[in-house]
């Protein structure tokens, strides 16, 4: 096989990534909100592990001020969208605040709904111990769960912001207590966001399933990150520290678009032979013969 020819790749399952994080292969996630972004993340040029619909949709996608206003039926809109465009990564979906706390039957309820309906693979949970009985519930009706600890952006308003969280011995043991709480529970994987590097080191050696970091140093199983933090594809002034920009395609497209602009209005676009569409010139002379006939015939009523 050439170099350029990319590994054939089979569906992510989580005996896959048991087996990454076993010979040490790191994990990719990336999130994804609608399908043109899931065919990118199956594409066999750029595969990607794990395919997030992450409740970050509410600001990156649909401009509401945080993660909590997003409800249920919004996020299946989306990730109807994206399962259309997933193939061979593992795809995984935010609860949304408010969708799984009321009560384990409402929790199961809406799962399923995310399982039937959008047809995605696994959940994902932000919570400590208090959702354990949660993702034991879920679990034990065969949908994954993938737990979130650390940094909780659906508590934004009772952490008083987004914080590094874990930075003391209380923090770091409350996480710590967490994250064996939820692989107690059944957690099949762990998302670690925002927590001090050697706190995400000790969890990651410690714990026995995959953990995904987000700002949680380089020795987690894998990272994950936010499509549009990637790319930048938003104006920004606030960059998260654990955010690093892979490419600038807000400047493309606003390249693009003025260029689009500009040809349009100085009638550079579009060309008329090459972007445009011919008539035989029988046809037309036919058409405009009727034309003729028919303005005459209205005159002379
Ligand atoms: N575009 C986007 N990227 C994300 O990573 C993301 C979202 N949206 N929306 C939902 C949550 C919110 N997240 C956030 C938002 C802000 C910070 C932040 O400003 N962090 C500070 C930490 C300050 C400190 O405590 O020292 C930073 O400067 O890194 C972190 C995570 C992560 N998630
Ligand atoms: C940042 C990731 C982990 C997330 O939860 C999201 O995108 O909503
Ligand atoms: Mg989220």
């Amino acid at each position: 096989m050439s170099v350029h020819t990319p590994l054939p790749r089979k569906k992510t399952t989580i005996a896959s990534l048991l087996a990454s994080r076993s010979s040490g292969t790191p994990i990719t996630v990336v999130t994804a909100y609608d399908y043109p972004t899931a065919l990118t993340l199956s594409s066999s040029s750029c595969p990607i592990d794990m395919t997030l619909v992450g409740d970050s949709l509410a600001q990156t996608a649909l401009g509401l001020p945080s993660t909590t206003s997003l409800t249920l039926d919004e996020m299946i809109h989306h990730a109807k969208a994206v399962a259309r465009g997933t193939t061979t990564p593992f795809l995984v979906v935010d609860m949304p605040f408010g969708s799984f706390h009321i009560s384990e039957e409402q929790a199961a309820r809406n799962a399923c709904r995310l399982v039937q309906e959008a047809g995605i693979d696994a959940v994902k949970l932000e919570g400590g111990r208090e959702i354990a009985p949660i993702v034991r519930k879920l679990t034990s009706i065969g949908i994954p769960v993938m737990a979130h600890v650390g940094l909780l952006p659906q508590r934004h308003v009772a952490m008083s912001g987004y914080r590094v969280q874990g930075k003391d011995v209380a923090g770091a043991e409350r996480i710590w207590g967490d994250a064996l709480a939820l692989q107690e529970a059944g957690a099949f994987s762990m998302v670690i966001e925002a927590v001090p590097t050697p706190l995400a080191k000790y969890m990651t050696e410690n714990l026995d399933i995959p953990t995904i970091g987000i700002g949680a140093g380089p020795y987690t199983n894998g990272q994950v990150l936010v499509w549009d933090d990637l790319l930048t594809t938003t104006p920004s002034d606030h960059k998260p520290k654990f955010v690093r920009r892979f490419a600038d395609v807000r400047s493309l497209r606003e390249k693009a678009i003025a260029a689009y602009s500009t040809a349009v209005k100085d009638r550079s676009f579009p060309h008329e032979i090459d972007e445009s569409y011919k008539m035989d010139k029988s046809e037309w002379e036919k058409f405009m013969e009727r034309r003729r006939a028919d303005e005459s015939s209205v005159k002379s009523d």
